[in-house]
């Protein structure tokens, strides 16, 4: 008998992680949730507690606009502002070094900051569709509560790294955060390109609804690509860039895509809505001291950088700069 062949086997599926052991159990949900990044760079949460019917709401806003003709879209698009808010239409978004654009368009909502704030010089303004009443109240709502229940989600991550529960709170508490309103329209058999091209996400952490449409794929570290199947309404939730630099991998930022639907599906377009939780734009992104051992020893040594500018050179590589 090989040696492999007594090994555990690693599983093959996230195993989602319920909500309500935060409050009763927090050191058992930040274990749980830490050991599903560490493993996959993503967890599955369930019970999150969200306002379905707020979600419910701004998704069918969303539906409503994009339903709406391409030419009274395209007012909303803002070109060369890095598609930092309103729409950025089908064919403009490319993965890293990919050769075919996605096939989506999506719409970004930002931070509403006040009149006088110093980090208006890193946000700008949202734009909002005249053509749909209620997206402002519904879909600003989702960004608040995503908001507030990524910033729980880092307390949990905090606990899992050994910080203070309360480390992330005043480092990502005006974040230049955002929520994207995604639509994949029905896919024709032989459309060039797939719905989202394998990726890195930039920011700290992302928290998606809407993947139950199946197409969400991670890359194992074998090079294998696992289906993210959550349950009904679970957040899937993944580590980004940022927060693999910071942690120095020890929570990797794991290759993502979405793949094109089976020839069943073909015909279903497929909304998700990831919220892009990003630092204070002026935060240093300098390795935690905690993260770095002699068989891990520190990867950006001396390379500090804001938020803002790690963000800035990482839009120029997938095109919306
Ligand atoms: O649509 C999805 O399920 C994932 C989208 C995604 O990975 C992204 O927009 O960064
Ligand atoms: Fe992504």
């Amino acid at each position: 008998m090989s040696s492999t062949e007594t090994q555990p086997i690693a599983p093959r599926a996230i195993t989602p992680v319920s909500m309500t052991r935060y409050d009763a159990d927090f050191q058992g949900f930040s274990d749980a949730l830490g050991a599903s990044f560490a493993r996959f760079g993503f967890a599955v949460v369930a019970d999150h507690g969200l306002d379905e019917a707020r979600i419910a709401a701004a998704l069918d806003d969303a539906k409503a606009f994009f339903a709406l003709p391409e030419e009274v879209k395209r007012q909303y698009h803002q070109p060369g502002t890095g598609g930092a808010r309103g729409l950025t239409p089908f064919g403009v978004e490319a993965a890293k070094g990919a050769a075919t654009v996605d096939l989506k368009e999506f719409w970004h909502v930002g931070r509403e900051l006040p009149q006088d704030h110093p980090y208006r010089q890193f946000m700008r303004d949202n734009v909002w569709p005249n053509e749909t009443p209620g997206f402002k109240a519904h879909v600003y709502g989702m960004y608040e509560d995503l908001d507030a229940l990524g910033r729980k989600i880092l307390r949990a991550i905090a606990r899992y790294l050994g910080l203070d529960d309360g480390y992330f709170d005043d480092k990502v508490e005006m974040g230049n955060s955002v929520l994207r309103l995604l639509h994949y329209p029905p896919v024709p058999a032989d459309a060039p390109g797939v719905r989202a091209g394998a990726h890195e996400d930039i920011n700290v952490i992302t928290l998606l609804l809407g993947a139950e449409e199946a197409g969400l794929q991670l890359k194992e570290k074998d090079g294998s690509w696992l289906d993210i199947a959550p349950p009904p309404g679970a957040l899937v939730i993944n580590i980004g860039d940022m927060l693999q630099r910071l942690t120095n991998h020890v929570l990797p930022s794991t290759t993502h895509r979405v793949v094109n639907p089976a020839p069943e599906r073909r015909g279903f377009a497929r909304y998700s809505t990831p919220f892009f939780l990003h630092f204070n734009p002026d935060f240093p992104i300098e390795t935690l001291a905690s993260a770095v051992t002699p068989d891990n020893p520190d990867r950006y040594a001396g390379k500090t950088i804001t938020a803002e500018a790690y963000l800035t050179e990482r839009l120029r590589e997938i095109r919306l700069l």
